[in-house]
């Protein structure tokens, strides 16, 4: 795995292998519990269960080691660029955390036939049921509701609460909420909030062009469009770019089919959302909003490594946002830094002004106040990394 030049000399990456940690639980933990509701889901037929078995098996006995995808798999040949090679054939709990994890979705739609061109199970996404079920949530729709009372605050409340809105919602993550009651949870202040500088980087009327890296459908992919349309809406950016998945990943990831669904709610809903579901979905038809699926969305590595077709399509960014967990371990390097390393040095490479909208679910951190890391390791010493409660603006950029 590439390091993040200046930063990393020693190899902290993250992996499963220690019990007791936050990594092993997701291994032993969460992927039986996902396994077992993607079961619940669907009537998939025995052969399809008995991979879901294997798969079970395999990837949650410590002593287990990772098989390869079939031989005749269509990015057989791209995991075997990702590293396959390498973490193949050995411990799922010895590997990469963030290899052995993106792995285990990409094995999950294997068991389910989801790439199977010619079986019955063919593109059918085994997490749409809880994406769906999210979106027509009694608290989706309060949401909905709430911007008509949004729509009567000056422009300035509204975007400030967008942007929160757009943060917050990447608690309904469906993962997350196999092992944590994630909405019941309360919001707290931001660990670090550079959303001043994020507004000051897009300035109205500059022409700008945002990419917004997506993570979360339905309860989180909602209000991400909504700041999008803000940002079209008041001249913060003439043309937004939307990195979704290109296949069902992590639970609840969108992928473009996420985003239609989105778009057709919004649009379908009375009042300011439904203003807004029209705005997006003609911004959408125009190519004022694009969706940009790539392959490396779905890549069990960091976006240092991220190839050149991307880098430049991100190179014509004014400013790049990152939203979610996944995203933010893949955006400072999935490694056990000091938390008062400097986020603008762990991003550095990337190629355009950042910004990761992120709530705290997994043991990375960087870009924090010595005080702030010593008194959440006094008050919450387990937890405060890892149970959803805390969220960072972090941004990394001037103004042009
Ligand atoms: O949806 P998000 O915010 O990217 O969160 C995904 C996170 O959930 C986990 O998969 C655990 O369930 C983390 O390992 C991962 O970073």
């Amino acid at each position: 795995m590439e390091n993040v030049e200046g930063v990393d000399d020693v190899d902290d990456v993250i992996r499963s292998n220690a019990p007791g940690s936050f990594p092993y639980s997701v291994l032993r933990e969460r992927h039986p519990a996902l396994i077992q509701r993607v079961r619940d889901a669907f009537p998939y037929d025995p052969e399809r269960q008995r991979a879901l078995d294997a798969l079970l098996r395999e990837s949650t006995d410590p002593a287990g080691v990772m098989e390869p995808l079939p031989a005749d798999a269509q990015d057989r040949e791209q995991w075997e660029e990702w590293g396959s090679g390498e973490h193949v054939g050995g411990s799922w709990f010895d590997a990469p955390f963030l290899w052995a994890e993106s792995y285990f979705y990409r094995r999950l739609l294997d068991a389910v036939g989801y790439f199977d061109a010619t079986g019955p199970w063919h593109g059918i996404d085994p997490f749409r049921p809880f994406k769906q079920a999210e979106l027509r949530s009694p608290e989706a729709q309060a949401e909905l509701t709430a911007l008509d009372r949004l729509a009567q605050e000056p422009p300035e409340t509204q975007a400030r609460a967008l942007l929160h809105g757009s943060l917050w919602g990447n608690r309904a993550d469906l993962g997350f909420q196999l092992t944590a009651n994630a909405t019941d949870t309360p919001i707290t202040p931001l660990l670090a909030d550079d959303s001043e500088r994020l507004w000051s980087l897009l300035s109205p009327g500059a022409g700008n062009t945002v990419h917004v890296v997506a993570d979360n459908a339905g309860r989180e992919l909602v209000p991400d469009l909504l700041l999008i349309d803000h940002f079209l809406r008041h001249a913060h950016a003439e043309q937004v770019v939307l990195h979704v998945k290109p296949h069902p990943y992590y639970v609840s990831d969108a992928t473009p089919t996420d985003v239609i669904d989105a778009l057709r709610h919004l649009k379908q809903a009375p009042g300011e959302a439904g203003k807004a579901g029209e705005r997006l979905w003609q911004a959408t038809s125009t190519g004022q909003l694009q969706l940009l699926a790539h392959p490396f969305s779905c890549a069990p590595l960091p976006y240092a490594a991220m190839p050149d077709d991307l880098k430049k399509s991100f190179e014509k960014a004014t400013l790049t946002i990152l939203k979610g967990d996944l995203n933010y371990r893949r955006l400072v390097g999935d490694q056990l830094r000091p938390p008062a390393t400097p986020f603008p040095i762990c991003t550095s490479y990337f190629p355009t002004s950042v910004a990761a909208l992120r709530t705290l679910k997994s043991d990375v951190i960087v870009g924090l106040d010595k005080q702030t890391e010593d008194t959440l390791n006094d008050s919450e010493p387990e937890s405060w990394r890892t149970k959803g409660t805390h969220a960072v603006i972090q941004v990394r950029g001037e103004p042009r």
